[in-house]
């Protein structure tokens, strides 16, 4: 046997050694879904198979690089470098730029992001004279983009009197004619969509037999992994392009489903037997990556979801730390909570920074982390939220780049004719795009021909114009033979967006130009990487196709050393020794607008299933009392999620309610390292449970603030009966002035003008004051 295939157990063996015909794996976290796709693929190569004709789909092309890279050193050869790996985007754009004249489009289509297709989308309500309340342009774009994953172009909405029904029931009776509008706007630009991507490869191998046999014929074996979150116009790639070997591998998890909101179906991992002849199932269930504390709490949340393929999971790792619970008072607070643990497992554990991950619900949560992180000098990186590629100097340069490549990209014209300033304005735009409109052209074009039109523009004005595009022709010309670095470098100085930017001297300006400077740094190395390669050359088309299609977790180049924060569905098929899951809170985590339905519920629930089997060694899952939520300080309920787990893998760290006003966590607030001292006082003592078990019900009910018949006996500070003129002192905002009071019991709050804080109403049951008069 060769060497490598030691490194299987024999159950992730047996599909790495089925060389031929249709099979899916189905396993849980952790069991090496993803090694047996890696490891196929080495196989598959041992056996003559030329790498051309390997597919593999993942769900980063970062994850297409490392599995790269692990083949190559099981292969020992650079054949590697030949499969065809990479995101459903990455791999069908490159295949649409080859034939892309079959559908009308130029081989240097754009690639327009969310932002180009949500700014197009904005203009046309405006055009249309839409009410932009009752349109609201995200709203709209994300209902086309469901429309186009569902394969439901603009003809076919037109033929199905219900969807406009639906529409018109949703209050946007006319959402079918954006859609029209948004279609030819972007095919005038000569630009695609991320949806478009997959809607026009459908279009391509249902049009076109010859170019579905030509691909047919060079993708004998197609890998797909976390197939369980495909969605319908995947699929049916997959399907269309398999259709003729039949070997096909795909492997998934239904438990890891996650992206139903986005279209993904899960049924096309419930049917993949039906859809395949002699299809071969194989389970894993071993798991490799986590304690046994960590993968026997997971099982035990996922059994509450009645939807699901039973599996085993187990694992023969350690038993390991139990899950820590920890209840913190604000975000504030959660955040100096995780930064300290943080520091402390890193000191005492001799881990390093990219040993851990925090995890969470919304994109909004990580401010808290950061600014904890950051107080205690810790390096993080955020992954998702406004990428590096969408910061606007950024986004500047790369207009500029995708104009002088595609002169019909209008989204990057109009950010860049006239910054930096050239005395190009609105009205002269506005004249620009009627006559556009008028005669079929771009603006572009119209420029170009701009002495021959009568468009009541002044000379002097035209000069400007004529100047403008005199300019980004002289760099189309200069992009034919130079590489990607050289273009960008001069269009960085030549248009004098640099100069620009260091005119305006503020340090915003200066960080500015320190990222251009670090896109600039970022093609150099993309050139020399690229030249490596034996079907690239380093040219700037190749560049910006990286960059249109680059997911969030591909600018991780890892070389240095940082905490991950990110959403967990980003999280997704990752590992990390040490995972925080933040923010577990009815309405957050599950989210409030996921409760509707069972089904939603059970997403969510996948969802908490990810984030913790994303720990190898230890995870912690934190919630807070009260945090703001759309500018207001609101109350929260420990999430349900947190009461499913099994007590036995848990171990509750609640602070005591009679931790008076100085609260635990904020010993840290100057600064300090909390000492484990510290910590295992704030642990229950008598009276209350060992930490290693579950609260009792009744507790449990006060966690999660059911409310039973019998009032919840007020605690500590809280029992105190404050009066209107009271003096009292608090913990962060010092001294103040009861104002008011209003509510009864439970709900009791007090309105206080303090001096740090300014008026502020509290809860209470949860504010820790100290009266002093
Ligand atoms: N047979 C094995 N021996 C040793 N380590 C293994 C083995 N199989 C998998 N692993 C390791 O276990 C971890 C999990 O494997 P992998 O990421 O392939 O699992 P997965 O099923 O794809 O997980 P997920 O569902 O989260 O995507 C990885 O670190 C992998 O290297
Ligand atoms: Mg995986």
């Amino acid at each position: 046997m060769e060497a490598y295939l030691a490194e299987l157990n024999d159950a992730q063996r047996a599909p790495v050694l089925q060389k031929d015909g249709a099979m899916i794996v189905i396993a849980g976290a952790g069991s090496g879904k993803t090694r047996v796709l890696t490891y196929r693929i080495a196989y598959l190569m041992s056996q003559g198979v030329d790498p051309f004709n390997i597919l593999s789909l993942t769900f980063t092309n970062k994850a297409a690089r490392e599995m790269k890279t692990r083949i190559a050193k099981i292969v020992g050869n650079s054949e590697a470098k030949n499969l065809w790996m990479g995101t459903f985007h990455s791999i069908f754009a490159k295949i649409l730029r080859f034939e892309a004249d079959k559908l009308g489009y130029p081989s240097n289509f754009t690639i327009y992001d969310t932002q180009d297709s949500q700014s197009v989308i904005r203009a046309i309500i405006k055009d249309m004279r839409l009410d932009k309340d009752v349109y609201k342009y995200k709203q709209v774009y994300s209902r086309i983009s469901s429309y186009k994953n569902s394969l439901i172009t603009v003809k076919a909405y037109f033929q199905n009197p219900e969807l406009k029904e639906a529409d018109a029931m949703s209050k946007k009776p006319r959402l079918g004619e954006i859609y029209q509008e948004y279609v030819e706007r972007c095919f005038k630009a000569g630009a695609m969509d991320f949806d478009d991507l997959l809607l026009k490869t459908n279009e391509l191998l249902n049009r076109f037999p010859e170019v579905l046999h030509k691909y047919q014929n060079r993708f004998r074996y197609i890998l797909v992994d976390e197939y369980q979150d495909t969605n319908h116009s995947q699929y049916l790639i997959v399907k269309a392009l398999s259709d003729k070997f039949q070997n096909i591998c795909v492997v998934g998890d239904d438990a890891q489903s996650i992206y139903a909101f986005r279209g993904a179906n899960i049924n096309n991992i419930l049917n993949f037997q039906k859809d395949y002849d002699n299809v071969q199932m194989y389970r894993l269930e071993q798991n490799y990556r986590s304690t046994k504390n960590i993968v026997k709490a997971a099982n035990s949340i996922i059994e509450k979801n009645k939807t699901k393929l039973e599996k085993i999971v187990w694992t023969a790792n350690d038993e390991g730390p139990k899950i820590v619970v920890n209840r913190l008072l604000t975000d504030g607070e959660e955040g100096r909570f995780v930064a300290s643990s943080i520091f402390e497992n890193r000191m005492q554990n001799q881990m390093s920074n990219g040993d851990f991950a925090i995890l969470y619900r919304t994109n909004a949560q990580s401010r808290a982390m950061e600014d904890a992180l950051r107080k205690k000098e810790i390096p993080y990186r955020i992954y998702g939220g406004l990428s590096f590629y969408q910061r606007k100097e950024i986004k500047d340069v790369l207009s500029y780049l995708r104009l002088l490549i595609n002169p019909k990209d209008e989204e990057a014209l109009k950010r860049i004719i006239n910054y930096p300033a050239r005395g190009i304005g609105q009205t002269t735009m506005d004249r620009l795009s009627i006559a556009g409109n008028q005669y079929g052209k771009t603006i572009f074009e119209i420029i170009e021909n701009i002495d021959h039109l009568d468009l009541k523009i002044n000379k002097s004005t035209q000069t400007k114009l004529n100047n403008f595009v005199n300019m980004i022709k002289s760099f189309t010309i200069l992009a034919e033979n130079a590489d990607a670095f050289t273009v960008a470098d001069t269009v960085a100085k030549k248009t004098g967006l640099v100069q620009e930017l260091k005119k305006d001297g503020t340090p915003e300006g200066i960080a500015r130009i320190e990222n251009i400077e670090e896109l600039l740094n970022g093609i150099k190395d993309f050139v020399e990487g690229q030249k490596e390669l034996a079907d690239a050359d380093g040219s700037l088309a190749e560049f910006l196709e990286d960059v249109a299609l680059a997911t969030d977790m591909d600018k991780d180049t890892g070389d240095d050393d940082r905490v991950a924060l990110m959403t967990i569905h980003l999280a997704k098929g990752l590992e990390f020794p040490y995972v925080y899951i933040v923010g577990l809170e009815e309405d957050l985590f599950p989210s409030g607008m996921s409760m509707n339905t069972r089904s939603e519920l059970e997403e969510e629930r996948r969802l908490f299933y990810v984030a913790l089997t994303r720990a190898e060694k230890q995870a912690y899952l934190t919630y807070t009392q009260s945090r703001y939520r759309w500018g207001k300080l609101v109350d929260a309920e420990p999430s349900r999620f947190i009461e499913e787990v099994d007590e036995q893998y848990m171990d509750y760290m609640i602070p005591q309610d009679d931790y008076k006003y100085k609260p635990l966590i904020d010993t840290d607030i100057f600064g300090d390292d909390i000492d484990k001292s510290k910590l295992r006082q704030s642990k229950p003592k008598k009276g209350t449970p060992p930490p290693a078990h579950k609260p009792s019900e009744s507790q449990l009910r006060k966690l999660r603030k059911l409310k039973p018949a019998s009032p919840e006996p007020q605690k500590a500070t809280n029992a105190i009966k404050l009066e209107v003129g009271n003096e009292v002192e608090h913990m962060r905002f010092g001294k103040g002035k009861v104002l008011a009071i209003d509510g009864v019991g439970q709900d009791k709050k007090a309105e206080i003008d303090f001096e740090n804080g300014g008026i502020k109403k509290l809860l209470l049951r949860f504010a820790k004051l100290k009266l002093i008069s």
